[in-house]
């Protein structure tokens, strides 16, 4: 009941103009803010919806259940996951369910909609765009890429060939999907696929990571045999993929403040199949750099807490309330992480013999990103940016423009930054030296998670139309890859 308890608080705070929903969520302490903030978020973007069914159903009289902590459990019995609670309120809840449902479906009806969503007001409804595709990456720990792809063609799913960019991403449909077409061993499906209760997910073989979070592990593309550190690592998506990259031979040092997320992230690197790694519980910017363990860490990964303002489900959608109020506490916010992140980052600069560190965050502000970035330069006159994948289509804003930036809009993804420091050899001058993506065949790659709900289209004509065209295009790459060796 804590979770619904808080989230009513949040809403009720809202209401009086008492903050921004993301800064009392933050604020709360509440043990788990993603959970938090999604509950909060989404109970308000139904809250008209959920208000005429109370009404409808009257659902609050004779009771002391006060109107927030209603909708808050209405919207999870009939939008959510399903009460997860104990105690009277559910009780309550539970003598009404079969009307709260019935009002619900005659809403439906009335308003000629099939899903819940479509009751929303046109201002509150996801725009289109913003719907991500799923990606899937394949833990190159536990199997192939092949392997999973074979895997589930022969559960019906229909598979294009390689993605020749982010255009064939976003019109899958059904169980169509491809391979990306910049990361390896990452297939991509339609938005609606959910693989949580897939064998391939429950046994570790296929991880679900967001393609803008893969791309931190895969630059920094450790070497098999190498030290590498992930920073601030839990809940592990990046360390396992750091593993896959090194097959699990080297030394992998997780450090995380926060050890009831380093406990899952242990279950969930024994399901990926890890051996390389050593956790710790443990302040980052409190682990000595000289300490003769990490001697030979030629890599640090750095994914530091962030605003999360990239995170499509993170984004804030409060906007009636005190907007100065709310603006001066997310600058302050803004600056406190952003001096946090700094302090982490010229941190990872100090091991001796560190040579690259790469550093992201799921943040849309320039503030946690280039202006980081801009201050960790100027204070470690050592290390230079490296110019990462040329043909990325975002870049880091001006003048950081070697950095990469991600966003629903231009990359399919989760908002996203990325940057990578390499040091200087001794007095030399920097080289414009480029990371490019590694050949988009079969490699070796892994992990991670996520939730969804299963939803499969029939195989429409237009889903028929896509595949005969994805076929063409895999011809003509073909065709055009044959030339390519004739002429080499
Ligand atoms: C963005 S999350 C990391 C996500 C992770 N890299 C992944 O891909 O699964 C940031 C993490 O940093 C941890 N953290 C925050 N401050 C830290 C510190 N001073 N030292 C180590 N970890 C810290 C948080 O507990 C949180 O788990």
């Amino acid at each position: 009941m804590a979770l619904y308890n808080k989230a009513a608080d949040i809403l009720d705070k809202v209401e009086q103009k008492r903050g921004a929903v993301k800064t009392l969520v933050y604020d709360s302490k509440f043990q788990n803010i993603k959970q938090l903030f999604a509950l909060v978020c989404e109970t308000q973007k139904y809250s008209s919806v959920i208000q005429e069914i109370i009404d409808n159903t009257k659902l609050l009289k004779g009771t002391k259940l006060r109107i927030n902590l209603a909708k808050v459990l209405v919207y999870d019995l009939l939008f959510g996951q399903g009460l997860k609670c104990g105690g009277s309120w559910k009780a309550m809840i539970m003598k009404h369910r079969s009307r709260l449902q019935a009002s619900l479906a005659r809403m439906k009806v009335k308003q000629k909609v099939s899903c819940n969503e479509d009751l929303l007001p046109a201002n509150v409804r996801k725009p289109e765009g913003i719907l991500l595709p799923r990606y899937v990456r394949v833990n190159t720990l536990k199997t192939n890429v092949e392997d999973v792809i074979d895997y589930l063609k022969r559960e019906g799913f229909s598979y294009q060939g390689h993605a020749n960019g982010i255009q064939d991403l976003s019109g899958l449909r059904g169980k169509a999907f491809v391979s990306d077409s910049d990361l390896p061993n990452l297939l991509v499906f339609s938005t609606k696929k959910t693989f949580h209760d897939h064998y391939l997910y429950k046994n570790g073989h296929i991880i679900l990571q967001d393609k803008a979070s893969c791309l931190p592990a895969f630059l920094l593309n450790p070497p098999a045999g190498s030290h590498v550190i992930d920073a601030c690592a839990a809940p592990g998506n990046k360390t396992s993929h750091l593993a896959a990259l090194m097959s699990n031979k080297g030394k992998l040092f997780a450090f995380d403040l926060d050890a009831k997320r380093l406990s899952t992230m242990s279950t969930l690197l024994l399901r990926a199949g890890l051996t390389c790694h050593q956790l710790a519980n443990q302040d980052f910017l409190k682990v000595d750099p000289h300490n003769a363990e990490y001697k030979e860490v030629k890599h640090i990964l750095l994914d530091p807490s962030c605003s999360g303002s990239g995170m499509v489900c993170l984004r804030d959608g409060s906007s009636e309330l005190a907007e100065e109020q709310a603006q001066a506490q997310e600058a302050s916010r803004l600056q406190s992480l952003s001096a946090f992140q700094l302090r982490c980052l010229t941190h990872a600069l100090q091991f001796p013999q560190v040579q690259r560190v790469v550093y992201s965050t799921c943040s849309i502000h320039t503030e946690e990103n280039e202006q980081v970035v801009a201050a960790c330069l100027q204070q470690n006159p050592n290390f230079r940016l490296v110019h990462l994948l040329p043909d990325w289509p975002e870049r880091g804003l001006s003048p950081h423009t070697e950095c990469l930036r991600a966003s629903p809009t231009k990359t399919l993804t989760h908002g996203f930054f990325v940057a990578m420091f390499e040091r200087q050899a001794n007095g030399s001058q920097a080289v414009n030296q480029q990371i490019l993506p590694s050949p988009v065949v079969v490699s070796p790659d892994d992990d991670a998670l996520e939730a969804e709900d299963i939803q499969e289209d029939p195989c429409s004509p237009e889903e028929e139309k896509q595949n005969s065209s994805a076929k063409k295009r895999k011809r003509n790459r073909n065709r055009s890859r044959k030339k390519q060796r004739k002429t080499e």
